[in-house]
């Protein structure tokens, strides 16, 4: 569905998204009751089944394939020096993942993913396949000095991500895990979610790769003089992301935003996928109930972005790599907690005597 944007003067896609199911969610609940355990004793395997009800719209949730998408790009921002590690390791880790050798691929064999690696906006040549090359330019902006990418550009990569997690759901995916790499990535997110939360750098900013407190320094005034040049307007995700925001994680936006749309629930994993997750919300009010967090990462800026969604964290293991791994290693968390909906006996069926 196409709507009119009249303030760009052009059509902007409008990205539906289907009420959550809380019938299903009360079924589930009032079955999971009735299974041989005492009410209550799974826990949160309890709440993640019945959230997974109401995703999915059935009383017994299902998982057929997880789907592992990460969208790779640079970021000028890099030139201000707030990464630790030079702007060259992006395209060294695509290569990396290409064949295999990076922590998510490692977790997402372990999962039996459909695994699926795009290129959006890598500096350099494209690469060849399985790396799928949709790459929209070669890196944004450095915000610090002008907008990050225009207009056109954010809503291209909105479509890539939405075609790329498409594609993924006719293979037979039913459950995503979306996934990023790009140097820089975590000052780009500290400025997104400063931008939507309207929260202080300073409590968001981290030490990513793993920067010195000197750099860290300048990385929240990094992020707070882009803020103050751009103004971008908290209630628009288009905005933010087109003055300080990132080509992955407007692909990943888009990506989430198929999902959600699809009912097919979305893992979150650190702070630039949760990022992405709060731009997602404007755009499409109820995408996030779509959505369960896989783990806490130890960027701060992540727990404030994921306090503003509401969201719990599955997990909490001091990870800080991002790609897509803490989610995916909720993945196995997530599948006992379906498993048990669908394979437990009920006090009925196996003639277990019920509460005194
Ligand atoms: C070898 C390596 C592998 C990675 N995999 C993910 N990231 C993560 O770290 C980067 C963001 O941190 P910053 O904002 O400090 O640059 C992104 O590439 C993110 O995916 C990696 C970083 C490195 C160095
Ligand atoms: O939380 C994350 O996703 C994260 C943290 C540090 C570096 N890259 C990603």
């Amino acid at each position: 569905m196409f709507v009119h944007n009249k303030k760009e003067g052009h059509h902007l896609k409008q990205y539906t998204i289907p009420a959550l199911d809380v019938s299903a969610g009360v079924e589930a609940k009032a079955y999971v009751d009735t299974l041989t355990k005492p009410i209550g004793s799974l826990g949160k395997l309890e709440e993640i089944v019945i959230t997974l009800a109401e995703i999915q719209g059935r009383k017994q949730p299902s998982i057929n394939r997880l789907g592992v998408l990460v969208f790779a790009a640079d970021h000028g921002i890099v030139e201000e020096g707030i990464s630790a590690f030079p702007q060259l390791v992006t395209r060294q880790m695509v290569q990396n993942m290409a064949v295999g050798g990076a922590a998510i691929n490692v977790f997402s064999r372990q999962q039996q993913a459909e695994f699926s690696l795009v290129d959006v906006g890598v500096m350099g040549e494209s690469f060849s396949a399985p790396v799928k090359d949709r790459k929209i330019r070669q890196g944004s902006e450095n915000f610090l000095r002008t907008e990050a990418m225009t207009q056109e550009e954010v809503e291209k990569a909105l479509e890539i991500g939405y075609e790329e997690a498409m594609a993924l759901f006719e293979k037979g995916v039913d459950f995503l895990v979306v996934g990023e790499v790009g140097i820089g990535n975590t000052t780009t997110s500290s400025a997104v979610v400063a931008a939507i939360t309207g929260l202080d750098p300073e409590e968001l900013v981290g030490y990513g790769t793993g920067i010195s407190s000197k750099q860290h320094l300048h990385k929240i005034t990094v992020v707070r003089e882009a803020l103050a040049l751009h103004q971008p307007n908290s209630s628009d995700g288009y905005d933010v992301l087109r003055k300080v925001g990132g080509l992955e994680l407007a692909a990943m936006v888009g990506a989430m935003l198929a999902a959600a749309s699809k009912r097919v629930p979305i893992i979150l994993d650190g702070f630039i996928s949760t990022a992405a997750a709060c731009v997602a919300e404007t755009i499409s009010q109820g995408a996030t109930g779509y959505m369960l967090l896989g783990h806490q990462s130890m960027e701060p800026g992540h727990q404030k972005a994921f306090q503003y969604l509401g969201k719990e964290p599955i997990l909490s293991l001091s990870m800080r790599l991002g790609e897509g791994t803490g989610a995916a290693v909720a993945f196995s968390i997530i599948q006992s907690a379906v498993l048990m909906i669908n394979e437990m006996a009920t006090f009925e069926s196996a003639g277990v005597s019920g509460k005194n």
